[in-house]
């Protein structure tokens, strides 16, 4: 199952975005409705909320007035706070019911407002940011909506950052456009990664990078933090440190188009017990590698992560690498030659060489 996070910030169009995923087969999991669903008349939800908010945010037909209950829940940061105490465990709870209901071969997208707020981003394979700017999305909530603007405003100031939401996002959806564009964008998407993405995942095949070096790409370090919370997602507590290691990792360098990853863990017990779990996820074991190395499986994205000991010294060369190499211009200039030319073993023992020599010179 390939899990997809959706969010964005209130009326950037994640409902507009979820529909066209829903025509191309997605299963969706839609927050909003969650939230409807917990505090239906009768439920304890709408009672706890009602011990909060008061009997007022209740309708005549005694099921909750929700723009009452949005009058009082986002005055203050308190207010919005007490709202997600009760709400978002049940959502929670909820939630991981229908995940669990999901078939083995779905695409699953949760459409959920706050995801970055919540910091559950690492627990998906993607996360998808529907982003416009925020007068846009104002506009088009009270002009299509017909959404009162303070209460717009106020929900967009309990929501997370434009710039949080997109460090977050693997996929940015730009949606400042017309609908068609943003329809015909979320349409190729599924194509060309959701699809192969998670056909890779169930069927265990890696997704190995090209070699070839191609110029330096300032979103290298962006990807690899996401990429490594979602390792510290699978391995948890296993591992001591989780590194953004090798060429990519050194500012301005061209470099083959590939994050190497390290997960350094106490021994080699725990070298076994990572493995165990990345493989679990879905993480492909390379056997041709002489140490324990993993494919993903994202089309986009080609990864490497090995799983070192912290006793190996392997771990603490590829840690130094970017230092020592990042430092010394010469030592940059013969590393992309090197990069350019020679095959991965070659490379890697230049590495070594240079990072025991400047060890030494210490
Ligand atoms: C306060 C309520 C009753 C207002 O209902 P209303 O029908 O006006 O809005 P609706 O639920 O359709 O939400 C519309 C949008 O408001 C924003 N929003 C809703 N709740 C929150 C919140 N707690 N914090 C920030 N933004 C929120 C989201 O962008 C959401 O998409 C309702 O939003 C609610 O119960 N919120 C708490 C649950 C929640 O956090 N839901 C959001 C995702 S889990
Ligand atoms: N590209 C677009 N051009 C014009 N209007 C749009 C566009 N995309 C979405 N809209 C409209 O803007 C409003 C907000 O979009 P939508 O409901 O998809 O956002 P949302 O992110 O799901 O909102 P919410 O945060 O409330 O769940 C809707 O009325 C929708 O029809």
């Amino acid at each position: 199952m390939l899990m997809v996070g959706l969010t964005g910030g209130i009326g950037a169009g994640k409902s507009t975005v979820t529909a066209v995923l829903k025509e191309a087969g997605a299963v969706i999991v839609d927050a909003d409705l969650i939230a409807r669903e917990v505090v239906e008349p009768g439920s304890p939800g709408l009672a706890m909320l009602v011990a909060e908010f008061g009997e007022d945010i209740l309708g005549s037909d005694g099921a909750l007035d929700r723009a009452a209950l949005a009058a009082r829940a986002f005055v203050d940061a308190k207010r919005t706070a007490a709202l997600n105490a009760i709400t978002h465990p049940l959502i929670g709870e909820r939630t991981a019911e229908l995940f669990g209901t999901a078939p083995e071969d779905a695409i699953v997208v949760h459409d959920m407002p706050l995801l970055v707020e919540g910091g559950m981003t690492p627990g998906y394979h993607l996360v998808i940011v529907v982003d416009a700017p925020a007068e846009v999305r104002l506009r088009r909530l009270v002009e299509q909506r017909g959404m009162p603007e303070d209460d717009a405003r106020a929900r967009m100031s309990r929501q997370a950052t434009d710039e949080a939401r997109r460090a977050a996002a693997d996929i940015l959806i730009d949606n400042s456009g017309d609908r068609q564009t943003v329809v015909d964008l979320t349409r190729a998407l599924v194509e060309i990664r959701l699809d192969p993405f998670e056909h890779n995942l169930r069927t265990g095949t890696p997704v190995v990078g090209e070699r070839t070096v191609v110029p330096f790409r300032p979103e290298w370090a962006g990807e690899a933090e996401r990429a490594c919370a979602r390792l510290r997602h699978v391995v948890g507590g296993t591992a001591n440190r989780i590194d953004h290691v090798g060429p990519t990792a050194i500012e301005g360098l061209d470099a083959p188009d590939i994050l190497d990853l390290q997960v350094t863990v106490r021994d080699a017990d725990a070298v076994e017990d990572a493995l165990h779990s990345l493989t679990g996820a879905g993480y492909v074991r390379d056997r041709s590698s002489d140490r324990p190395l993993l494919h993903w499986c994202d089309p986009a994205r080609p990864l490497e992560v090995t799983v070192v000991a912290e006793d190996d010294p392997d771990h603490e060369f590829a840690l130094l690498m970017a230092d020592v190499i990042g430092a010394d211009p010469g030592a940059r200039a013969e590393y992309s030659e090197i990069l350019r030319r020679a095959n991965r073993e070659e490379t890697r023992e230049w590495e070594r060489t240079l990072t025991e020599a400047s060890l030494r010179h210490r």
